[in-house]
């Protein structure tokens, strides 16, 4: 590698980066990563003949050449440098973390502050140590705004994250009970997220702050600068979000507290905790004075899939597909949301909730709990952990540790479905997902 070149000259001069070999595109730099089962290195002359700029390895690799970049350690260096670019980007940096509906909120506001800005957003939910820098390194030369996912399963990931992207805002969305394995309790996950507070207090940022969202009442002393919304009051405009309702979709209505003009927002997104998303999405928009008609008809159009709060139909029911991901907060969510949509009607198919630690059992039983004080008639159950939480009989409770199908006999025609279950238990592939 020419001695002259820094890495960031080669970032530059590169079409991005990548850490696979098999999506690589010519001109990426390549990062090659140590992995579980191999390491990337051995993939480094794949790269090269697909057309990679350069490849970053380790010192200790043995590869040596004018097409490779030695170092110390692949990660560190690709984090490193993932920090250098956002620098020379020197754009705004918005930092998303909560405990759920990063990536809703990070794809509403990627459409939104489109409107106004050539936006780079973390794609999927590239939201790690690895997802995120990677997402800094494919920014275009061009961008003018960064928005980033940041997630967290164990304290001081968030503070690392933030080193690297050097946010500028920050918001957190909400504190509930996800990845209690390693966060152990909603003081645990509040302190993990904190730390994104932290680091805007560090740095002289703003964090946003969702008045209505009961969970982050604990924020509201923190130091950091805030800027603080609910329905009422979304910053730098006079429009308030008027009304809701919740038929096939949510509808919201801004109305200007000056003039005579009201803006309806129909959404396809569903569910009183998609109204939180859909009002963050407006606040944030409007604080960067964007045209709120513009942000309107761009969350409009926003399709949820990918198996967060999709509604599909599948043989003639209403399925509403949730089976992204699953935690105790989003899964009482998820179901009330449900009960209030369909008082007397609708079967839940609900499965296990993963890395919840010692608190796993103690979870699912209380989820049980929950559907049984609603009164739900028809609940398929899958996975161990439902099983083991049960210790009395439920009458109209099916327990299937494994379920490959959905037995549409035992499903009164026409009857509502919502499906909701960790990564981990695949529900999507019971209604052919
Ligand atoms: C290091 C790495 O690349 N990991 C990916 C890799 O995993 P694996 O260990 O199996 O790699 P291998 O040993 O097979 O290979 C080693 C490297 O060689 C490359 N290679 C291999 C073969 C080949 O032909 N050519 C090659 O170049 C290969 O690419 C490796 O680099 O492969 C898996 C399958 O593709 C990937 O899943 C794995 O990626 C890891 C998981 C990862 O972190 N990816 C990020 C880009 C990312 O952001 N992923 C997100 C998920 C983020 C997430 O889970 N977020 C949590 C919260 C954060 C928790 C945090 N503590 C954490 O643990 O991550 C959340 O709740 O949101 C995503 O995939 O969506
Ligand atoms: N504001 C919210 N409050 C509670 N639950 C929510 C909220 N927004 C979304 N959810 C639930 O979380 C699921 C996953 O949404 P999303 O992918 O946006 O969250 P996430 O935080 O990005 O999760 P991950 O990091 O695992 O991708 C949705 O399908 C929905 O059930
Ligand atoms: C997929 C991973 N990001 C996640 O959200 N895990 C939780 C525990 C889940 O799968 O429900």
């Amino acid at each position: 590698m020419k001695k002259d070149l820094t890495l960031l000259d080669l970032l530059l001069e590169s079409t991005g980066a990548d850490i696979d070999s098999r999506t690589i595109e010519p001109g990426n730099l390549f990062f090659a990563l140590p992995g579980s089962k191999t390491d990337g290195s051995r993939f480094a002359s794949d790269a090269l003949e697909k057309g990679a700029r350069a490849v970053i390895v380790a010192r200790d690799s043995g590869l040596e050449g004018d097409d490779y970049w030695l170092v110390e350690d692949v990660l560190q260096t690709m984090q490193q440098l993932a920090g250098e670019y956002r620098r020379w980007l020197n754009v705004p940096v918005l930092a998303i973390t909560g405990s759920n509906g990063k990536t809703t909120n990070k794809n509403l506001l990627a459409a939104a502050l489109g409107t106004k800005y050539q936006v780079h957003a973390t794609a999927g939910n590239f939201n790690n140590h690895i997802g995120l820098p990677l997402t800094l390194l494919n920014a275009p030369k061009e961008t003018e705004f960064l928005l980033l996912e940041m997630g967290t399963n164990h304290f001081g990931e968030i503070a690392t994250l933030c080193e690297i992207a050097q946010p500028n805002y920050g918001s957190i969305l909400n504190i509930g009970k996800s990845h209690l394995e390693f966060l152990h309790s909603v003081e645990g996950v509040l302190k993990a997220k904190a730390e994104l507070a932290d680091y805007l207090n560090h740095h002289d940022g703003y964090l946003f702050l969702n008045l209505e969202e009961d969970s982050l009442g604990p924020l509201k002393s923190h130091p950091v600068q805030k800027i603080r919304f609910d329905r009422n009051h979304l910053p730098e405009t006079d429009y308030v979000v008027e009304m809701e309702k919740f038929s096939g979709g949510i509808e919201l209505r801004l109305k200007s507290k000056n003039v005579d003009k009201t803006l309806t927002l129909k959404s396809s997104l569903w569910g009183g905790h998609n109204v939180q998303n859909l009002i963050h999405a407006l606040a944030v928009s409007s604080y960067f004075k964007t045209d709120l008609a513009s942000v309107v008809e761009a969350l409009a159009g926003y399709v949820p899939k990918n198996n967060r709060s999709q509604i599909l139909t599948w043989k003639g029911h209403r399925v509403y597909l949730d089976a992204y991901n699953a935690n105790p907060t989003s899964m009482r969510h998820s179901i009330s949301f449900f009960r209030e949509e369909y008082p007397h009607q609708g079967v839940l198919i609900l499965g296990d909730m993963g890395e919840l630690g010692a608190a796993t059992l103690e979870e699912h039983q209380s989820i049980l709990e929950l559907i049984d004080a609603l009164g739900f008639e028809q609940v398929w159950l899958v996975g161990e952990y439902f099983r083991m939480a049960a210790g009395k009989e439920y009458p109209h409770f099916n327990f299937c540790p494994e379920v490959e199908f959905v037995d549409e006999r035992a499903i009164q025609k026409g009857d509502p479905i919502l499906i909701k279950g960790s990564r981990s238990m695949e529900l999507e592939r019971l209604v052919g997902g």
